[in-house]
């Protein structure tokens, strides 16, 4: 049997819309397969009565079908669905690794991002990689239609995760199909800022180059007390927030003296709208790990 831990993922990050993501330290979720003549699913943990176990509807499923790696999987999942840390992409990663390995297939973690995307575009109708290449590799990855590059990042994030649901198909609904040019420079301004930010390791211009007038706005209306949840934030030491990947997550950056503050800013914040939530304390990290057994 072979085990994998793989993270969830933030994507976006505001001024990467479809083309920034990062590896989170947690939460995470764990998968195990074993070689069988058919693939079977089984799903517990967070969030695991609203998986499908059907493995034509679930993204691991279509890894072991990409990979023709017929097995019985275990999935336990510490990433919640619809939650916008790249739940279905933790799973579709942690299979991608484990059947590789458990078939030999030999391909590198980057052959394996397109894999893991096929999973991607069951759930959410198209194959985009920015969850899937984050949580293979680890760090701080670009996506775009010429592949990834990745570089190793630790950056002190909080990520809150109110007690709503919103799914990716709904939240691409409400991007726009056009932006104003001054939104468009203002946007490549800030992502220029925060791959900078990334190299150095440096909070202040991460948080600065979350700033996106162009996605952000439309999302976060779909998230009961985000404005007031980004306020205290900052009151409480965030360089920067932004909507975690479609959403409903919300990615705070930091120092690492402020985290504990502005998780629980975020954490007060939702609830005083009437919100239950939850804060990870964390940090952006490695990529998914293999245990043999
Ligand atoms: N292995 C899986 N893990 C999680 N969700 C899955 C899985 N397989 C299928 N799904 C379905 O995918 C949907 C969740 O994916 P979705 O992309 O909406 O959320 P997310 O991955 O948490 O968010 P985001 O991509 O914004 O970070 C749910 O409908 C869920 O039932
Ligand atoms: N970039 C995708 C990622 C979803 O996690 C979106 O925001 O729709």
């Amino acid at each position: 049997m072979l085990t994998v831990r793989a993270p969830a993922t933030s994507a976006n990050l505001g001024s990467g819309f479809d083309v920034f993501g990062v590896a989170l330290g947690t939460p995470a979720d764990v998968v195990r397969v074993e070689r069988a003549p058919e693939t079977t699913i089984t799903v517990t943990g967070a969030g695991s009565q609203y998986i499908p176990e059907d493995p034509a509807k679930n993204t691991v499923g279509a890894v072991a079908d990409a990979l023709d790696a017929p097995a019985r999987i275990r999935i336990d999942k510490g990433v919640r669905p619809s939650s916008g840390l790249g739940s279905s992409a933790s799973s579709a990663a942690a299979a991608a690794v484990a059947l590789n390995e458990l078939y030999d297939r030999g391909l590198s973690r980057r052959e394996l991002v397109p894999i893991a995307a096929e999973g991607e575009a069951l759930v959410s109708g198209e194959a985009h990689a920015d969850n899937v290449a984050p949580s293979l590799l680890g760090g701080f990855t670009v996506v775009t239609d010429d592949g990834v590059t990745q570089i190793d990042a630790s950056i002190p994030v909080v990520a809150c995760l109110p007690d709503m649901a919103v799914s990716t198909r709904d939240a691409r609904e409400v991007v726009p199909e056009r932006a104003h040019m001054s939104d468009v420079v203002d946007t490549v301004g800030s992502a220029a800022t925060l791959t900078i930010g990334m190299a150095r390791n440096d909070p202040e211009l991460v948080g600065r180059g979350m700033e996106d007038e162009i996605v952000t706005p439309e999302r976060s209306a779909l998230i009961d007390g985000y404005d007031r949840v980004r306020e205290a934030a900052f009151e409480a030491g965030a360089t920067g927030v932004t909507v975690s990947g479609a959403g409903p997550g919300v990615l705070a950056a930091c120092y690492r003296s402020d985290r504990r503050a502005v998780a629980a800013a975020m954490v007060e914040a939702f609830d005083a709208v009437g919100v239950d939530s939850r804060a990870y304390q964390t940090v952006v990290g490695d990529g998914a790990r293999l245990y043999t057994e």
